[in-house]
């Protein structure tokens, strides 16, 4: 693996505050790798710093060797840069916009033409290539901004927020076309974006941001090792009959500290994989498993653990928190109201 973009511990301050704390990372040639944090977390001010247009407090960046603050030029040579919102002239077609970067990067005549054309048609915008780009939807705006940055051919792209405000249609044929750019032209892809189940898709190894500090990086499944490994096993289970006896067994298992019900599912926190214990009990029991789910190797659960770990607090966790009843509650009311009474009421 060559690595492409380097930082040792690079930090920025504003006015006495941590923007980006001590970053130390490692991108390969080829990869798509994906910065992926809240809001503030410090995500666009690390590509500025690696793009040159803001100086490190402390630490440095590197991209194909040349030191991103001493040699801003050189950087954008090879990097090619999506802006969250893309700026192009409103009064100019597509096309003009387009002929007027190539022409920025000293492309004329037939050669600009074809590879205007070539990329017009590489983003799927030909239809409206001589339309106002004034008149562009956002989704639009992004794939004529993707055809702006292939002008130069860059080996490298960087891209901040792409997918933001763009509908899941847009959204997939972005995602498709991003993911194009390394895996049929083997370009290396640097993505900041909040939106973790979208561009997790596409992303070779992710990096999680949280207050200006990488709290977890590599690959999806690798983070979701490394979190089961630390914590307990969630297993998230719908059945087609589910009745006191099974919450009985299921309490008994070896293992099981805590089950709770959400949103119609029993949730099993336990301490080892109980998917084949679970598996086998349904087998001799006859109810029919319709959804099984092992928390743990998907972004949103990892991201969700490292932000806690981080100390944030998120409305969304405290949500769910709030629509989990526990184990205990449940299983109480369960009996209260399920298990007839020799006296034809329930039993407490
Ligand atoms: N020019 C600036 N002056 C002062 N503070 C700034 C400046 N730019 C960013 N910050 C602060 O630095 C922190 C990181 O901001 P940054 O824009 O890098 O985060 P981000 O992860 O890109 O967030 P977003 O997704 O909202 O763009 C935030 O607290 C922000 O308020």
């Amino acid at each position: 693996m060559e690595s492409i973009i380097q930082t040792q511990n690079l930090t920025k301050i504003y006015s006495g505050k941590v923007a980006v704390n001590r970053l130390n990372l490692s991108i390969n040639k080829g990869e798509v790798f994906g910065l992926l944090g809240p809001n503030g977390a410090g995500k666009t001010t690390t590509i500025l710093m690696l793009l040159g247009l803001t100086e490190p407090f402390e630490g440095s960046a590197q991209i194909c060797g040349m030191n991103c603050t001493r040699h801003p030029v050189g950087v954008k040579q090879i990097v090619g840069y999506l802006p969250d919102n893309v700026g192009f002239y409103p009064d100019m077609t597509g096309r003009q916009n387009l002929r007027f970067t190539g022409r920025l990067n000293g492309l004329e005549g037939p050669l600009l033409e074809e590879r205007i054309e070539m990329l017009l048609q590489r983003v799927g915008m030909t239809k409206d290539a001589d339309r106002k780009a004034g008149t562009y939807s956002r989704g639009m705006k992004q794939r004529l901004g993707v055809a702006d940055v292939l002008m130069k051919d860059p080996q490298i792209i960087i891209m901040d927020e792409p997918t933001l405000g763009i509908d899941p249609e847009g959204m997939r044929e972005l995602l498709d076309l991003i993911s194009q750019l390394s895996k049929k032209d083997g370009r290396t892809l640097l993505i900041s974006s909040h939106q973790l189940y979208q561009v997790q898709q596409i992303c070779d190894r992710v990096g999680i941001f949280v207050n200006g500090s990488l709290v977890a990086c590599g690959r999806i499944e690798e983070l979701g090792r490394q979190i089961e490994k630390e914590s307990s096993y969630i297993l998230e289970l719908e059945i087609d009959s589910l009745n006191q006896e099974v919450w009985e067994d299921f309490g008994r298992m070896e293992g099981v500290k805590n089950i709770t019900e959400e949103n119609g599912r029993i949730v099993i926190e336990s301490e080892r994989d109980l998917r084949p214990a679970v598996t086998q009990y349904f087998g001799q029991n006859g109810s029919t498993i319709l959804h099984m789910h092992q928390k743990g190797a998907d972004l949103d659960e990892i991201y969700r653990r490292y932000f806690e770990k981080a100390g944030q607090s998120d409305e969304s966790i405290r949500m769910e928190k709030k629509k989990r009843k526990s184990f205990s509650v449940l299983f109480r009311k369960k009996r209260e109201t399920a298990v007839p009474k020799r006296d034809g009421n329930t039993e407490g």
